[in-house]
């Protein structure tokens, strides 16, 4: 599939959406992973260790020795189509251009990546070539971090202050605690027990890890990630032994966010806790951090370390539940430019 020039454009409209993700390599091998890591891991906003002292780290020791491993873990997950990131984001796109389209709101709706293909700088500008005048960037992070949210930010901004024209411009910051989106997890849970026929003793919700530091110094995160837990704890009616919050795909030798979800499981499973669902409700679509790290290698761990049963629950992906909340956020976002004219009174 050519993710840069799908979805087809469509007939010509003057607002779109941009349906922002992290980005993804071109290909599951070490010189396509040289390339992703080299531009991802320079990203001021993903480390934040001064230039001058993490850039020789990153070029002399990591970009010689992480791609090789990454790319391994890549090729155990990628599929015909490419990587399930990519193939998601891009079908997510098609799926809310619909939606709003069954709404009666004409907008073309664009995937991009923040690192690699296609790019946010490329689709902004095909949109605007396209005679686009107002875009709704919308980042597929429903929690807030300077890390992944932020960054996207700062690729717009660093497209418009190249463009002497540019289109009006909106931001969704996050949707943690959007109905929506929480019913959408609660159902996607509902239905996952149903089509397992039990329940594991807990339920786990493993959200992605950033260094503990950045808290610190103010990002909302950690904050929007209890509050995303709690909401669907209560949508399920748990109690407060029945669920767990932890925080994966630690990076160095910093601290990050605790408790880290794989020391965690381990050391439950040995403690003689048996069976876990496992949830990642972080993530809107199934990608490396799910699929390879929790659904293989922290599945490998608990299992190793005396559990019994583990069961992981796929990211809301093509979920319809899912695609209307996005729908909803979206039309909130795109309120008064979407909206028929209003009449005038002569
Ligand atoms: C080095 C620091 C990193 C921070 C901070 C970080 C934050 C962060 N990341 C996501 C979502 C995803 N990360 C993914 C992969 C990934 N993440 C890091 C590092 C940091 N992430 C690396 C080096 C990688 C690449 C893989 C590897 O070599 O380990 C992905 C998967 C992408 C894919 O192609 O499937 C996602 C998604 C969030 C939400 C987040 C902070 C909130
Ligand atoms: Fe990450
Ligand atoms: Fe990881």
């Amino acid at each position: 599939m050519d993710l840069q020039k799908e979805p087809a454009p469509g007939p010509a409209h003057d607002t779109a959406v941009l349906l922002c993700n992290l980005g993804t390599p071109d290909a599951p091998t070490a010189p396509a992973l040289r390339r992703y890591l080299a531009q991802f891991l320079s990203d001021p906003r993903v480390v934040e260790i001064p230039r001058a002292a993490w850039l020789p780290i990153l070029h002399g020791i990591i970009l010689r020795t992480r791609p090789a491993q990454s790319a391994a873990k890549y090729a155990s997950i990628w599929t015909d189509e490419g990587s399930p990131l990519a193939v998601w984001t891009h079908k997510q796109a098609v799926m809310l251009r619909g939606w709003l389209g069954e709404a009666g709101i004409q907008a073309q709706v664009l995937p991009a990546m923040r690192y690699g293909q296609p790019a946010i700088a490329a689709q902004l500008q095909a949109l605007q070539d396209a005679g686009v005048r107002r875009v709704l960037v919308l980042p597929l992070y429903p929690q807030y971090s300077a890390t992944t949210t932020a960054s996207v930010v700062d690729a717009v901004n660093a497209w418009t202050r190249d463009a002497r024209h540019f289109p009006e411009l909106r931001f969704v910051n996050d949707y943690h605690d959007h109905p929506g989106y929480i019913a959408a997890l609660a159902a996607s849970v509902r239905a996952h027990w149903r089509r397992e026929g039990a329940r594991g003793d807990k339920l786990v919700l493993s959200f992605h890890g950033i260094p503990e530091r950045n808290v610190r110094l103010g990002d909302p995160y950690a904050d929007q990630c209890r509050s995303t837990a709690h909401l669907l704890a209560q949508a399920l009616g748990l109690a407060d032994d029945e669920w767990l919050l932890t925080f994966q795909s630690r990076f160095g030798r910093a601290r990050w966010l605790e408790p880290y979800t794989q020391p965690t499981l381990e050391r439950l499973a040995a403690a003689g806790l048996a069976s876990v669902d496992v949830l990642c409700p972080g993530f809107a679509a199934d990608c490396l951090e799910t699929l390879e790290e929790i659904n293989m290698e922290v599945r490998e761990a608990f299992l190793h370390a005396g559990g019994k049963r583990f069961a992981y629950i796929p990211c809301l992906n093509d979920n319809r539940e899912w695609i209307t909340a996005l729908s909803s956020i979206a039309q909130t976002h795109l309120a008064g430019w979407t909206a028929p004219a209003a009449k005038v009174q002569p």
